[in-house]
């Protein structure tokens, strides 16, 4: 039974598959301290949050079973995604349910802004009638800037345009061809700053966005610009903006987020007849809170049962067709991996990955993640998907991938070779339709073999008699074999014999088929 914490207010109706789900049973319990959550985290395999809970390293230290973080909305800056990833813990979050709610919000409060709708709702609930404070704006014909063209963004600036506004976009990572398509002109920071009447972010907050509108911008802008942010407090200077208000550049603002959150009584906004404020209630609707949890719920149960998932924050998305073609080989990478990782003698520093035919037309790295899983599983703890390259590039090891167009005898072939101080080892391993997955080369020697159960590796010089003595040893010993290989070059000089045998061998025996003649080394392997 797997057991989920959902630490923050998520739809109950959108999280029902967790709760029909016979195999997970779920808890809530909002509202819990960083030592609260450190006290019960460890009974928990995922963690259900919104951007309330501060998921720590502490917590995740806790959290010895935990597997996922499943974020119902899009900004993950309260999980510690580094400390997850050391740990193999997945975070996903839902990043499209919230999409639309965000951006109608972000309209909400820009036509607040323009008619000053909250000031003048206080003042006629409050007895008064004034019809002259309350002179706003038009939205049309004027200049909007969005900083982060996104999801969010890209809604926002269809939106505007209807309204008739123009609009001017930056985001480092958007084409020229897409901001036509929007109808979005491209600018910098300072131009927009220089150009708009109304200015509103949708990036994420990092540090090259941070204070991306501070001072230096709102020296730039034209007396009676209007600002809004729903996406991250931090985006723009707090601070420089009330100052920019106060001098009258700024003629009002409209911030649903702050940098500490929720802020404190004296916080500057909170006394501004310009500003504006709403308590983060971007993706507060229902829904998106519904759509936000109904979608991480599946990530959530598709990870819990070790099934694909795609919105891993803390590991690049794989797309659906990659997935598709992919999918198949991840057990043959995992195993070859295995293999290689029991037979290579000393520490590993460097993983030679090579594919060759019907997978040269693909990004194969999440292929080679499951690789290098494998060859680490029985050296390192805790290894999965989400945290074996960061592992493998914490211990120095050094990963080369290459792709071979030329054709070999068979229609993919996955070759790997493990780099130690004392050896290299390689192994190459393919897909057979109709068969499944075969070990087709152990070093030079040509093998066919499928890496499943306990085997045997003899490595030996090709003398006559060898096999019949293997055989024996093993049958004295009550060591059942099921399927044996011999592997050599040319008649007579080194060779391989593969065994799959029905149980594992005791040591021993491997002591005693060692010390045969002719006999090099024998090794023991469970996949
Ligand atoms: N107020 C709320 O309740 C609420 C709800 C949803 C999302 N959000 C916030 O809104 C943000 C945007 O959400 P989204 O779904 O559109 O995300 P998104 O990832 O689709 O879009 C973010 C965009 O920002 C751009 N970007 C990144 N760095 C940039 C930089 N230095 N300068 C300019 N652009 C940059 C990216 O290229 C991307 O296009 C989220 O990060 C989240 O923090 C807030
Ligand atoms: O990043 C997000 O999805 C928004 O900030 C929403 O946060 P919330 O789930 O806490 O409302």
């Amino acid at each position: 039974m797997y057991k989920v914490l959902v630490s923050d207010p998520i739809s109950d109706m959108g999280i029902q598959l967790l709760y029909d789900a016979e195999d997970v049973e779920v808890d809530k319990k909002t509202g819990l301290s960083e030592d609260e959550l450190v006290a019960i985290i460890g009974d928990y395999d995922a963690l259900l949050v919104r951007s309330q809970t501060r998921v720590t390293e502490r917590i995740m230290g806790a959290g010895t079973k935990l597997k996922v973080i499943g974020r119902a909305g899009v900004g993950v800056d309260n999980i510690d995604l580094e400390a997850a990833t050391g740990r193999g813990i997945v975070v996903i979050n839902a990043p499209d349910g919230n999409t639309i709610a965000t951006c109608e919000h972000t309209f909400a409060m820009m036509m607040s802004v323009a008619r000053s709708i909250p000031q003048a709702y206080k003042k006629t609930v409050s007895g008064e009638w004034d019809r002259k404070t309350f002179v706003g704006v038009e939205l049309r014909n004027k200049v909007l800037g969005i900083l982060g063209m996104g999801r969010i963004g890209s809604e926002v600036a269809k939106r505007a345009k209807v309204f008739g506004m123009e609009v001017i976009g930056y985001d480092p990572f958007l084409t020229e061809e897409r901001a036509e398509k929007i109808g979005v002109k491209l600018g910098s920071v300072n131009d927009i700053a220089a150009k708009a009447d109304f200015i509103t972010v949708h990036t994420p907050l990092t540090s090259e966005t941070r204070h991306l509108i501070g001072k230096a911008q709102f020296d730039l802008m034209r007396k009676g610009i209007r600002i809004i942010n729903c996406a991250r407090g931090g985006i723009i200077d707090e601070l420089a903006l009330v100052d920019a208000v106060n001098q009258g550049i700024v003629a009002g603002a409209a911030f649903d987020v702050f940098e500490v959150e929720p802020p404190q009584a004296d916080h500057p906004f909170l006394n501004n007849p310009n500003i504006i404020v709403t308590p983060h209630l971007g993706a507060s609707t229902i829904e998106a809170q519904e759509n936000v949890a109904i979608d991480v719920s599946e990530e959530v149960l598709h990870i819990l049962r070790d099934q694909p998932f795609k919105n891993a924050v803390n590991m690049p998305p794989v797309p659906a067709n990659v997935l598709s073609k992919l999918q198949p080989y991840f057990n043959l990478g995992e195993k070859i991996g295995v293999i290689l990782g029991q037979i290579a003698q000393g520490a590993v520093h460097e993983i030679v990955v090579s594919y060759a035919g019907d997978l040269i037309d693909v990004d194969t790295s999440p292929l080679t993640r499951h690789i290098v899983k494998g060859i680490f599983t029985n050296r390192l703890e805790s290894i999965n998907i989400v945290n074996a390259m960061h592992l493998a590039k914490t211990r120095d090891v050094n990963i080369v991938v290459q792709k071979s167009s030329t054709s070999s005898s068979f229609t993919n072939l996955v070759t790997v070779t493990v780099k130690t101080k004392q050896e290299e080892k390689t192994l190459a391993g393919t897909l057979l339709a109709g068969i499944g997955e075969r070990i087709v080369l152990i070093d030079q020697y040509p093998v066919d073999f499928p890496p499943a159960g306990h085997l045997l590796l003899v490595s030996h010089n090709d003398k006559p008699g060898i096999i019949g003595r293997v055989g024996t040893l093993l049958g004295n010993n009550d060591v059942n074999i099921a399927t044996m290989q011999v592997g050599r070059k040319v008649i007579g000089g080194s060779a391989i014999m593969v065994l799959t045998i029905d149980k594992e061998a005791p040591k021993e025996v491997l002591s005693a088929l060692e010390s045969q003649s002719e006999i090099v080394n024998v090794r023991g392997l469970k996949i």
